[in-house]
């Protein structure tokens, strides 16, 4: 998620610092990235930032600005802790951070009515303000005209136009930044500060003043968009709506396997070329061993699952941005209220299907605290995509590839979804035993603004995907490769003893760690190899990927890997051991990333803690069984 331009540390110094300050959902990121040329997420749902942001551009005066992109807030009451954020920065409330010299109100042009509420709060801070009056395309076509002259008046701040996703207004904001900043060194010292949090009554005065304005500026208040209300009469419809969201789930589980497969089949095709090609062209020996077991097996193994991920990411990306992730939200608020959950868990949870690092900081939004506990407690059993290289690849191995239901489900697709489907389920499980025990209290009803649907822009969820595909292909080509390497030494050394019959990584200080803690993974049916592999998982979970295909590149007698690994494992592994690791997979807490962010979120060792003792527990008892079981009835 790192962008170059895009710093997350907080800043301090000479630099002007300008924030952007808005109602969730108006376009602040969308503004954000085209003024400093970053690609910070943007998505059709409110709280997509839960942070602040900070990057920097040049004025056209020639000043250098840092810019703050902020979580979006209906008022400086902050109630959720994203909002906190955005309070704490806009009042100055960091240490070692002076508050903004100048703010962006972004407003959607739309929805001035809710959206200019804010404007007046900020207003009272007392600092220059200037108004992007943001989604001026939407507006022009659904008929909604505001005289923006009139509204600089009627607010007494400068107005600028604006369609961020089109630059459109990019250099008339920058403009009036520049002029903000002079008037401000004009001026001298900022005057006091005179908000503070709103009583009914300044509600009130806040609304009629709104209302005063509008009268004001706003010639026509257009429509509000039919198709919307159409699509919505649609998929909100109680019998419509869970069924054809279910579907869309469905859909992206056996997307992911049926689109991918040839693109995954092409790159098998080509990584088998490199491997001979490398093994013929290097004298045996170490270096050959190294490139064609260790990292070429190793790496390799990982790349080829980029397919699958970018149609995963694909379906995430488009739910995101058409606007059906907040109706999703909506439609399983009561099923989720069934489990205590809130309805805001949803975007956390689904985004965790990412990564549940995104997921857990997306928590921010949950206003109750417990709430929001478990729901960081929940996230990581959503398979991340980080697991679905480990799923593909036995699945791959050990499920035949046929379509069931008179060909119209693949089986593969089909276990695929079940495993998501065992990952919802338990986590379901967890929060209603979570919230019945340590988590009590009354369930929050949700309150959540539906964006207007949009049509994706190709533009946009190109540049998403080519990100999604840049982060992975740099994680194959950093940790993943350095950890390989690691392996791989560990996996020669100390070369067998001399009259050894085995291959030498039975000899090696892999093999002994893989040895030694064999005897603790017999139980649930795991194999040494799979021990070995477990370790270096714990840095991400699609590792064990590349660790197998290490392990077993090295295993073999014959120079390189023969075959795919999926094949290997298939000869090597028996079908309860398969199942037995799938289960594991499920619920095993196996990413550090997680547990960091987990402990950084919540502020706590205990519930880092709680979760790995927790998921652990469920790992081993779930693979157990499924072992024991699977052993039993195919008398494995
Ligand atoms: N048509 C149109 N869409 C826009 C415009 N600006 C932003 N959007 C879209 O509006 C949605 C929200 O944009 P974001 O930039 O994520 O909004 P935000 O204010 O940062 O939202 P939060 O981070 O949730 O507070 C996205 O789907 C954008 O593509 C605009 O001027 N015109
Ligand atoms: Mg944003």
């Amino acid at each position: 998620m790192s962008d170059s331009a895009v710093l997350a540390a907080p800043i301090s110094g000479p630099v002007p610092r300008i924030a952007l300050v808005g109602n969730p959902n108006c376009g602040k990121t969308a503004l954000f990235n085209a003024l400093t040329g970053a690609r910070q997420k943007v998505a059709n749902y409110p709280g997509v930032t839960v942070e602040r942001k900070v990057g920097e551009l040049l004025s056209p005066a020639g000043a250098r600005v840092q810019l703050i992109d902020l979580p979006g807030t209906y008022s400086l009451r902050a109630r959720s802790p994203d909002e906190e954020v955005t309070r704490d920065v806009v009042l100055g409330r960091f240490e070692h951070e002076s508050p903004p010299d100048v703010m962006v109100c972004v407003a959607d042009a739309t929805n001035l009515r809710l959206h200019l509420r804010l404007v007046l709060e900020l207003k009272k801070l007392g600092r220059p303000i200037i108004l992007a009056l943001n989604m001026m395309d939407v507006a022009e076509a659904r008929g909604c005209r505001v005289d923006a002259s009139a509204l600089s008046a009627a607010l007494g701040v400068p107005v600028v136009p604006t369609v961020a996703i089109k630059r459109t207004g990019v250099v008339g904001l920058l403009d009036q930044i520049d002029r903000s900043m002079m008037v401000m060194a004009g001026d001298g010292p900022p005057a006091p500060c005179g908000w503070s949090e709103p009583s009914a009554r300044d509600l009130r005065a806040y609304h009629q003043e709104v209302e005063a304005v509008l009268a004001a500026a706003l010639r026509d208040a257009g429509k509000p968009s039919l198709a919307t209300q159409r699509i919505d009469a649609a998929l909100l419809h109680p019998a419509i709506g869970l069924p054809f969201l279910f579907l869309v789930l469905f859909l992206m589980f056996q997307a992911v396997f049926a689109w991918a497969a040839l693109p995954m089949d092409m790159i098998d095709g080509a990584l088998g070329w490199v491997q001979a090609a490398a093994g013929a062209a290097l004298p045996d020996g170490m270096l050959k061993s190294l490139i064609t077991d260790g990292i070429i097996a190793g790496v390799g193994s990982v790349v080829i699952f980029l397919p699958q991920i970018l149609v995963l990411f694909l379906f995430i990306l488009i739910l995101e941005s058409t606007g059906y992730m907040a109706r999703a939200a909506f439609l399983l608020d009561r099923l989720m209220g069934g489990v205590g959950l809130h309805g805001r868990a949803f975007i956390p949870l689904l985004s965790s299907f990412a990564c549940a690092v995104p997921g857990i900081m997306a928590a921010r939004t949950i206003e109750n605290r417990a709430d929001r506990l478990a729901t960081i407690m929940i996230a990581p059993l959503m398979t991340c995509s980080a697991r679905l290289p480990v799923y593909t690849l036995i699945i791959a191995a050990f499920v035949p590839e046929r379509t069931v239901a008179g060909g119209m489900i693949g089986l593969q697709g089909l276990v695929m979804f079940t495993l998501y489907a065992a990952g919802i389920l338990s986590a379901l499980a967890v929060a209603f035993v979570l919230k019945r025990t340590i988590f009590k209290g009354a369930r929050e009803p949700l309150l959540m603004e539906l964006p207007a649907y949009r049509l994706p822009s190709p533009r946009d969820i190109l540049i998403g995907l080519l990100e999604r595909a840049r982060i992975f292909l740099a994680r194959a080509g950093t940790v993943i490769f350095a950890i390989m390497i690691l392996l791989w030494f560990l996996g020669t050394f100390p070369g067998a003893p001399d009259g050894a019959t085995g291959p030498a990584i039975d000899y090696s200080f892999a093999g002994m760690l893989g040895h030694a803690l064999a005897p603790l993974l017999a139980p649930i049916g795991f194999t040494w190899q799979i021990a070995i592999a477990l370790v270096p998982g714990m840095a991400a979970r699609e590792v064990a990927v590349a660790a197998l295909g290490t392990v077993y590149a090295l295993s073999e007698t014959g120079d390189a890997l023969s075959g795919s690994l999926s094949g290997v494992l298939a000869a090597d592994w028996s079908l309860p051991t398969a199942l037995s690791l799938l289960a594991w997979f499920v619920f095993a807490p196996q990413c550090v990333s997680t547990l960091s962010v987990v402990k950084r979120e919540t502020n706590s060792w205990f519930w880092m803690l709680v979760m790995i003792a927790y998921m652990t527990l469920l790992a081993y008892g779930a693979a157990f069984v499924t072992f024991r079981l699977s052993s039993a009835l195919l008398g494995g």
